[in-house]
């Protein structure tokens, strides 16, 4: 592997090397540990592993012994971002970015070193790209199922201060649902909204609208039954982001499972003023989705503190509230009051205190 290719540019083109390959097995590294550890997936962090091993096979002693980390300029250079960041995605996203960074410039000058090392850099360039989408889904997915409160939010002056309270008591999820304003206060309102979910590593999703969702790199949309359909929606989407569809009745239930849902609504459980002349289903199509539903389901309408245990006796384990949080004097403790309960009854179903 060690061929020269012209004795002027060899130091130069072997610190280039060196460092790019340094580049991408630390980034891939940091990535992996957030595989094994933070997702528990031992099939990516199989993967990251596998491609460090691949990496390492490059990285021979004659490259390394060109290293020359004294006279480097670029060890003094660091960018303010470097130093700090917001939360699990924004470093993961800046190791992948890196990673993808450093495996270009091999593809590019690995063709000075050697004709194989081009084409290997170039399709492992690819593979991170694919990683990525994946590890992204996985998150994703992880996140909504450690999720048993949801927030769909309704406009209003105190919108983002709300928000950010119930974040602050540990919510997770929240869908940005506002249908009178024009597009414009809803694109700023929604790229405001998603970064501040993603400062607490809550999921952001919009409401009716894919548009939208990909405007502001949302982690996905909620589709309602005259919403487009959910085939279309994951056209747009891609397969990383979530698809939630509101359902009312178990054959919407039904086909929202074959359709591709990640997620359902299952509601209104009760008559709701946010959906005015909307008749409710009840807690008997409530009972349905306990027996039912193979994807995480979200009970939803009406539901608030005083008949939030009627809900939880039917065996539900997850609801959505719009009212509840977002009409509350004080959403952080509103959120946790929430979140305690939920805890506390998945705790007694699974010690087998409350039927399941
Ligand atoms: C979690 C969740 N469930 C149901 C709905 C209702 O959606 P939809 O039927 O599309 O009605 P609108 O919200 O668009 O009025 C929801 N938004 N979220
Ligand atoms: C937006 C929405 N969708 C419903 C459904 O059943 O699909 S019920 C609902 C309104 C929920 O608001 P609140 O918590 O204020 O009652
Ligand atoms: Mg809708």
């Amino acid at each position: 592997m060690d061929q020269q290719y012209t004795p002027l540019a060899q130091p130069i083109l072997y610190r280039i090397l060196d460092a790019n390959l340094d580049r991408t097995r630390e980034g891939l590294r940091i990535i992996e540990e957030w595989c094994r550890f933070g997702l528990n997936s031992g099939e990516l962090a199989e993967e990251c592993k596998h491609l460090r091993q691949e990496i390492a096979r490059w990285h021979t002693m004659t490259l390394r012994s060109y290293r020359n980390t004294t006279d480097d300029p670029g060890t003094e250079l660091t960018h303010p971002q470097e130093e700090q960041r917001s939360g699990i995605e924004q470093l993961l996203q800046a190791n992948f970015c890196r990673v993808q960074e450093a495996l270009r410039v091999l593809e590019e000058y690995g063709k000075l070193y050697h004709p194989e090392m081009g084409r290997t850099f170039k399709q492992m360039r690819y593979q991170v790209y694919t990683l990525e989408s994946r590890l992204l889904a996985h998150e994703r997915h992880k996140v909504l199922q450690n999720s048993y409160l949801y927030l769909v939010t309704s406009p209003g002056e105190k919108l983002f201060a709300i928000v950010e309270a119930a974040l602050q008591g540990g919510l997770t999820l929240v869908q940005y649902r506002d249908k009178t304003s024009n597009d414009e206060i809803r694109l700023k309102t929604a790229q405001k909204l998603c970064q501040l979910c993603h400062r607490y590593d809550a999921l952001f999703l919009v409401n009716d609208r894919v548009d939208l969702a990909v405007a502001v790199d949302a982690d996905g949309v909620h589709l309602g039954q005259d919403d487009i359909p959910i085939q279309l929606a994951r056209q747009v989407l891609g397969p990383q982001r979530l698809i939630g569809r509101s359902t009312h009745s178990p054959e919407d239930m039904k086909r929202a499972i074959q359709e591709g849902a990640d997620y359902i609504g299952v509601g209104p459980v009760y008559e709701t003023p946010t959906k005015a002349g909307k008749a409710a289903a009840g807690l008997e199509y409530v009972r349905h989705a306990v027996k039912n539903s193979t994807l995480p389901w979200f009970a939803i309408g009406g539901i608030d503190m005083n008949n939030f245990d009627d809900v939880m006796a039917t065996g539900c384990e997850r609801v959505a509230v719009v009212r509840s949080i977002m009409n509350a004097e004080q959403p952080t403790l509103v959120t946790q009051y929430f979140l305690s309960q939920l805890h506390r009854v998945r705790n007694l179903r699974t010690h087998k205190v409350l039927p399941n």
